[in-house]
């Protein structure tokens, strides 16, 4: 068995078998109890990996069509926020799976750290986030994860290392199976899944239509590492296994009260017992508390050099913003996002990159992303890309972004407020998501910022230029992960430059972007290893009061690592559901009004 996933690397790719010689064992990483993890590198590639180990002595009846569905699963997925799997293959002794590496280590390790707990915000912001993002494209496939906790997201470096999701040896696909079995770790397991039995070979149980469960698992399992994360252990965690199950199947957790509204909110959403009325994942993610940091993350690193304004994010949720009242609708709710799609983009003969084709060709495309209640500024801006649509060089876009900034300004002055916009590049087309609102901003490094004066004017901050990269350069960083590393530097904080434009006319921001950026930015194409302009317009008149603040206790983590199980419960006890009343909050500001509009379309979804 070889299987090379799409997502390998083209140095990793060969002709010939993949062998166990075409690596570098270095340190072990882990010891489970068929498996060995190792660090090591490719020596074709020079591209460091995680080598997973299967013993096939070990491996049972069960546990073999499990190694096998986890490579045909894994080696479907291609996320931001998902490990990657390179390729699969074996010899007499073993399977096995060359994994993108993780530097960062697991969640797990890295709360034992710190205390065993989050802030709030880190957790909503960092890691549930980008985990519902990784789940929602699970589902959207048709496959359940089934194996949520902190042993299996891991972190791409130690420090604003990004989390993905690892180890798919418990994910099912849904349209091919159904999931019957009891699967995954205790602490984690909805109450359909503590009920399921365990079983021993593949097929058992398969044909009782009473049994089974859905991808609301992965919701409910999200909820319980939120908890977790921000309290410091399970909520359900008890001595004994019993105890614990009893507590999953009848219990409603404690909320220590430094909880916020929004995370006690969003943790009893997903608490939700009956696995029917559960949000699913995507409600979860536009669950205000989630919501209001989504844009935050997405945003590069060097927007923190220049105190850009906390978006409201709760105003991205198509359903939030249909509900939204009027008074919600003012300028402190516009938020535009102006992105060039990568992912949908085809490398064609010739062309360096997809990101290259991609400036050289139509504005059909760009995509804009708007988000804001105003339906004349909606209106507006699709009025402005029409007029571009005839040229879509790089000038037109900075004009376009100039234009947006300079009307959307005044417009907001008129009604007492003030906006800010970047303008951003982002490298790497190829590490695009392909789901979401974010298509094609993952990496972004601005090259300015201009915000409005109340005086009219407005003021343009530009950033130090990126390294110069070559084209070759470019192209490869596409495929390799250890070049783009090496060359991006992606920790260092740029410190804004000063510019100054009076009158904020798009030409003269045209031209002092080029004068700042020299050859970085061609008149006509951007280059190849810039794949989006963006521009976001962000008011900054307002701050909400609730944002959520470090309040946790600092609580030391007892919790011994857990390994996953497909088995772990005996006889069920009798089955009785608890009915709890929803929480509604009291003050009716910022996420209070939020969460209430979010509390009623679930109430609609769930009738
Ligand atoms: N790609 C990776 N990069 C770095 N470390 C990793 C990687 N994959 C796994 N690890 C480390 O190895 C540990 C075990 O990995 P994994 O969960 O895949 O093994 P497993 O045998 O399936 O574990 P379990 O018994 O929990 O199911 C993780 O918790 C993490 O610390």
């Amino acid at each position: 068995m070889v299987h090379v996933a799409s997502s390998c690397p083209a140095y990793m790719q060969r002709p010939e078998p993949w062998r166990i010689e075409d690596y570098e064992l270095h340190k072990q990483l882990y010891k489970g109890k068929a498996s060995l993890l190792y660090k090591a590198t490719c020596r074709l590639s020079g591209i460091p990996v995680a080598l997973k180990l299967y013993r096939k002595a070990r491996l049972s009846e069960l546990n073999w069509y499990q190694v096998q569905r986890e490579i045909r699963i894994h080696s479907q997925l291609q996320h931001e926020n998902i490990i990657a799997l390179y390729g699969a293959f074996e010899d007499s002794e073993h399977v096995y799976l060359a994994l993108e590496y993780a530097s960062g280590g697991d969640l797990y390790e890295n709360l034992k750290l710190r205390g065993g707990c989050l802030a709030e915000e880190r957790v909503a912001r960092d890691v549930v986030g980008p985990c519902l993002s990784a789940l929602c494209y699970l589902h959207q496939k048709g496959f359940i994860w089934r194996d949520c906790k902190p042993e299996n997201i891991l972190l791409t470096s130690k420090a604003r290392g990004a989390v993905k999701l690892a180890d798919f040896g418990l994910s099912i696909d849904a349209t091919e199976e159904r999931p019957v079995t009891r699967a995954g770790t205790l602490d984690y397991m909805a109450p359909e899944v503590v009920m399921c039995p365990e079983k021993s070979h593949p097929q058992e149980n398969k044909e009782k239509a009473l049994l089974g469960y859905t991808q609301a698992v992965d919701a409910w399992a999200l909820g319980v590492l939120a908890y977790e994360l921000i309290v410091g252990h399970p909520p359900f965690e008890r001595e004994t296994r019993t105890d614990t199950y009893e507590q999953i199947m009848y219990r409603r957790p404690h909320y220590p009260s430094a909880l916020s509204e929004g995370s006690r909110s969003f943790i009893a959403a997903a608490l939700t017992k009956s696995a029917r009325k559960r949000p699913s994942v995507e409600e979860l993610r536009g669950h205000p508390w989630i919501a209001r940091y989504r844009l935050q993350a997405a945003q590069p690193a060097a927007s923190d050099a220049v105190s850009m304004h906390t978006v409201p994010a709760v105003a991205r949720q198509e359903s939030l913003r249909k509900q939204m009242p009027k008074e919600e609708a003012d300028g402190s709710q516009v938020y535009y996002n102006i992105t060039v799609d990568a992912s949908q983009q085809r490398q064609r003969p010739g062309q360096s990159s997809p990101a290259a084709h991609m400036l050289e060709s139509s504005t059909d495309d760009i995509t804009l992303d708007m988000t804001t209640t105003s339906v004349s500024e909606q209106e507006s801006l699709k009025e402005e890309r029409a007029a571009v649509s005839q040229d879509s060089s790089l000038q037109s876009l900075i004009q376009w972004a100039g234009t947006s900034v300079r009307r959307l300004s005044s417009r907001l002055l008129a009604s007492g407020g003030s906006a800010a916009a970047e303008v951003a590049a982002s490298a790497s087309p190829a590490m695009a998501v392909s789901d979401g609102p974010e298509q094609g901003v993952v990496q972004r490094d601005p090259i300015c910022r201009v915000s409005s004066s109340l005086d009219g004017s407005l003021e343009t901050l530009f950033y130090p230029p990126l390294p110069q990269q070559d084209s070759t350069q470019a192209s490869r960083d596409d495929q390799s992960p250890l070049v783009r590393s090496q060359s991006r530097q992606p920790d260092a904080e740029p410190a804004p430059l000063l510019g100054h434009n009076a009158h904020g006319n798009a030409d003269v921001l045209a031209d002092s972007i080029r004068a700042q950026h020299g050859s970085h930015l061609p008149n006509t194409t951007l280059p190849a290893d810039k794949a989006a302009l963006a521009l976001k317009l962000q008011p900054q008149k307002h701050s909400h009061a609730d944002c959520s603040s470090d309040r946790t206790p600092e609580k030391q983590r007892q919790r011994p690592r857990q390994e996953s199980t497909a088995s772990l419960m005996e006889t069920p006890p009798p089955r009785t559901l608890v009915k709890f009343p929803s929480q509604r909050p009291s003050r009716q500001s910022g996420i209070a009004r939020a969460l209430s509009f979010w509390n009623a379309q679930m109430a609609d979804t769930v009738a």
